[in-house]
């Protein structure tokens, strides 16, 4: 099956989370707030941090932990997803999000206040659907429109310039326990990032704040934040273990 009937399937399954569509995004935005309980979100911290110390890789701004395999373009190499991993994957594979495939990649990240992630595309590796079950903190998750190119002049290429506020059209508050669904354009044409702030206040761009129960220029002060990313890599390598050939 092609990745193209995929998305198509993507598009039927996705009922089960279409109340929760958010209304003034340009497309394809699901915020499905208390998607866990309290319960479930202090396990999982719980397993986050009980996890070997190895598996942590520090970067500038955040920490993180990747589960399932490294996704490459020749293909990831698949690891089993530990079961407290596996039991959310599965839940969220059968809201039909992945057009039939299931989750198969977890990263998890951590952000104290202060820190976040530049505007970015998540690339060509994974599906273009991603889901992320929020735990500890809220935080603000804004995306912006690609820099636009600029007449071509004598085959060079022209950017315009253009502030990042300027390219920031949107933002989603992402409450603890919350689960967030990102797919098609959302994900594909526009980026995404979080500000590197302790507080974050909420302006006419959080689009869904109506679902979060805030008000107008309410001001959050972040906490610690640990995001699970929940996503399918389809280009997974055969392993010889799984082929049985491991001597
Ligand atoms: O923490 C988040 O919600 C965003 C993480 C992210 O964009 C990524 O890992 O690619
Ligand atoms: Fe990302």
């Amino acid at each position: 099956m092609d990745l193209g009937t995929e998305v198509e399937e993507t598009r039927a399954g996705i009922l089960a989370v279409e109340p929760f569509c958010v209304a003034q995004t340009p497309l394809a935005t699901y915020y499905i707030p208390d998607f866990i309980s309290e319960s479930e979100e202090a396990y999982l911290l719980q397993q986050v941090y009980g996890a070997p110390k190895p598996k942590w890789t520090q970067l500038s701004g955040r920490r993180l932990q990747n589960w399932g395999g490294l996704p490459h373009p020749k293909g990831m190499v698949p690891e089993r997803l530990p079961t407290w991993l596996q039991v959310y994957a599965e839940k969220i594979t059968s809201l039909g999000v992945f057009g039939g495939r299931s989750a198969n990649h977890v990263l998890v990240n951590e952000y104290r206040p202060g820190e976040g992630i530049m505007p970015h595309e998540d690339g060509p590796l994974y599906f273009p659907t991603v889901t992320t079950i929020n735990l500890g903190s809220h935080t603000c998750l804004d995306f912006y429109h690609p820099v636009s190119r600029g007449q071509q002049t004598e085959g060079e290429e022209v950017s315009v310039p253009q502030t990042e506020e300027q390219r920031h059209f949107l933002s989603l508050l992402l409450q603890p326990r919350s689960l967030l669904v990102v797919r098609e354009e959302m994900y594909t044409r526009y980026l995404h990032g979080i500000r590197p702030v302790a507080s974050d206040t909420v302006t006419e761009k959080v689009a869904n704040r109506g679902a979060c129960g805030v008000e107008l220029g309410d001001t959050l002060p972040r906490g610690t934040r640990v995001s699970l990313t929940i996503r399918h890599v389809p280009k997974v390598l055969k392993t010889a273990v799984l082929l049985g050939r491991r001597k």
